[in-house]
């Protein structure tokens, strides 16, 4: 059983136990990348739901209820298991990946960088991917630098 602050729990360890837990069920017929990538996007629908219409929540979930943050902690779950999966089917070395594009995150926004402009500019920056991606033709357009 898996203890509070257990640091042994490792993405290898997740992705063993769902290929056991596929293997012992048989299921890995169902778990193409395609499936897991549909399953995964229906738990992050769960999980948003937890979230919908409550406004704004404070960092740390100060008020939240026992039941409500063992609810959150189960949907982030299975966001990370059938994404874990998914890697998996897909010969991705999640964690690999996942460092690799934590060290390009750092080229792309260097330290340097976000101490030279104002916190104004630093929040568009943050935000350039989705201002980047949206549709909206009505955006201040506000540019850094
Ligand atoms: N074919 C499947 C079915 C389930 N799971 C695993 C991954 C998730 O961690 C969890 C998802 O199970 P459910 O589909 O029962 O979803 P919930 O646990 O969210 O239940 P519910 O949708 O009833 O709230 O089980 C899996 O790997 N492969």
């Amino acid at each position: 059983m898996v203890k509070e602050g257990d640091h042994s729990v490792t993405l290898d360890l997740l992705k063993q136990k769902m290929a056991e837990f596929a293997k012992e069920r048989d299921w890995g017929q169902f778990h193409s990348p395609r499936n897991l990538l549909l399953a995964l996007v229906g738990e992050v629908g769960e999980l948003s739901e937890i979230f919908q219409w409550k406004g704004e929540v404070p960092k740390g979930l100060p008020d939240w209820k026992d039941e409500e943050r063992v609810h959150l902690g189960e949907e982030l779950s299975d966001v990370l298991l059938y994404l874990v999966q998914l890697s998996d089917v897909c010969g991705i070395d999640l964690g690999r990946a996942a460092l690799r594009k934590v060290e390009l995150n750092a080229l792309k926004y260097p330290v340097s960088l976000s101490k030279l402009v104002s916190s104004k500019d630093q929040e568009v920056i943050a935000n350039k991917t989705l201002v980047d991606n949206s549709d909206t033709s009505g955006t201040d357009g506000a540019e850094s630098g």
